[in-house]
């Protein structure tokens, strides 16, 4: 079924590093526990997993912080921990305590019996992109994602979040073909994942690579970078409608190995907080075959009043600099975002500042 063409084009534009009229912007968990109003459909659905399984209810929320700001781009209501959920790792999200894996990946057997998951236990998550195309009818474009075979890796080896990752770690340095081998699967696994969320609709995606930066130098290119460039290897290049789908890398703490990240088979590099914009610009920004950048304010900015918002949004774009404006060629282009996913004790009003102050800065550094 053919989708309603685009009326806001700005995000694909400047992933494609044309030019545009405003920085487009986007936040990432942009629908989430800070609205109220997903506090509430979360409630109708008795749990997080039950909202992500749920195609009206997940519409719905992708939906909610487009309806309160004029956001540049929509991201699919879902969770990076529906791939190991579906190998069967017995997924749960306990109250207050993060997700947690009834059988966590920590030893040979276990290695040995990790599949590609079917993708119809998926079905649910690509039946939602469909959905939120409908629904969105062309106002924005809608990003598939996925988490990357690394920090996905984190979770599914650890059993939950971690703070100092020695399980995962031990497994590592102590028996590397085990964790080769996990992460070969889960880049199977995630290109897979990520090629049936474009058939399904996915205008873009992203690879969430959350917990890259905790590696170490070597390791990160060995056991992050290396699989994320095996699952862009097999990643379609074309969408539903027949558009290029462009593909975002982020690796939080990944600053130190930008240049590297430069080489990617992908057309955007996402950036945390840590990271000079003008100084990635110059490194991975320019020439033809450079990327362009998204990010990368600290989420906790939002914790300020308005008028601080609205300096470090104004600090944030000028450290880029004058993006691309030749409408015949392509260069350097700025998607604003935050450096990481948005707190749930984010006022909303606050979103709201921040969101016109990018597009009204933004404009301002054209003219
Ligand atoms: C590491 C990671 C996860 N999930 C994700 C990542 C990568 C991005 C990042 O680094 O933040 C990605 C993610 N998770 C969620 C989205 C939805 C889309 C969006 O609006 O950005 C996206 C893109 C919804 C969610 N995923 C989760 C929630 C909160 C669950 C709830 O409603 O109670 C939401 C809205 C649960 C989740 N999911 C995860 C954790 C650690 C938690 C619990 C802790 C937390 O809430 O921050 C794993």
């Amino acid at each position: 079924m053919p989708f309603a063409p685009l009326q806001n084009d700005s995000f694909l534009r400047a992933c494609r590093r044309q030019a545009t009229d405003h920085t487009p912007v986007w936040l990432m968990r942009q629908a989430g526990r800070y609205l109220p109003e997903y506090l509430a459909t979360r409630a109708r659905a008795g749990s997080f997993m039950g909202l992500a399984t749920n195609v009206d209810l997940a519409t719905e929320v992708t939906l909610q912080p487009l309806e309160r700001f004029p956001l540049d781009a929509a991201i699919l209501f879902s969770d990076i921990l529906t791939v190991p959920d579906a190998m069967g790792l017995g997924l749960s999200f306990e109250a207050g305590e993060g997700p947690r894996f009834a059988h966590p990946v920590q030893d040979e057997a276990a290695v040995a019996a990790l599949r590609v998951p079917d993708l119809d236990r998926l079905r649910y998550v690509f039946d939602a992109v469909a959905s939120i195309r409908r629904a969105l009818n062309g106002r924005v474009p809608l990003i598939g994602f996925s988490g990357s075979p690394w920090t996905l890796a984190c979770y599914m080896v650890e059993g939950a979040g971690s703070r100092d990752y020695q399980l995962i770690k031990s497994m590592l340095y102590g028996r590397p073909e085990l964790m080769h081998r996990v992460l070969a699967v889960n880049a199977d696994a995630v290109a897979a994942y990520l090629n049936a969320q474009i058939d399904a609709g996915a205008q873009a995606v992203m690879i969430f690579d959350s917990w890259g930066g905790v590696l170490a130098d070597g390791a990160f290119q060995a056991f992050s970078l290396a699989y994320t460039a095996r699952v862009l290897a097999q990643l379609k290049r074309t969408g539903a409608d027949g558009q290029d789908v462009p593909r975002i890398v982020f690796t939080k703490g990944g600053g130190l190995w930008l240049s590297e990240m430069g080489a990617l088979d992908c057309e955007v590099l996402g950036l945390d907080w840590t990271v000079n914009l003008g100084a990635a610009r110059a490194l991975v920004g320019e020439g033809p075959q450079g990327k362009a950048l998204q990010g990368n304010i600290d989420p906790n900015v939002l914790f300020a009043p308005p008028a601080a918002i609205e300096a470090e949004v104004a600090r944030v774009l000028d450290s880029f600099g004058a993006p691309h404006q030749e409408r015949a060629s392509t260069g350097p282009t700025h998607i604003f975002n935050l450096g990481h996913g948005i707190s749930q004790h984010t006022p909303p009003e606050h979103v709201a500042a921040l969101v016109a102050a990018v597009h009204a800065h933004s404009r301002r550094l054209r003219s």
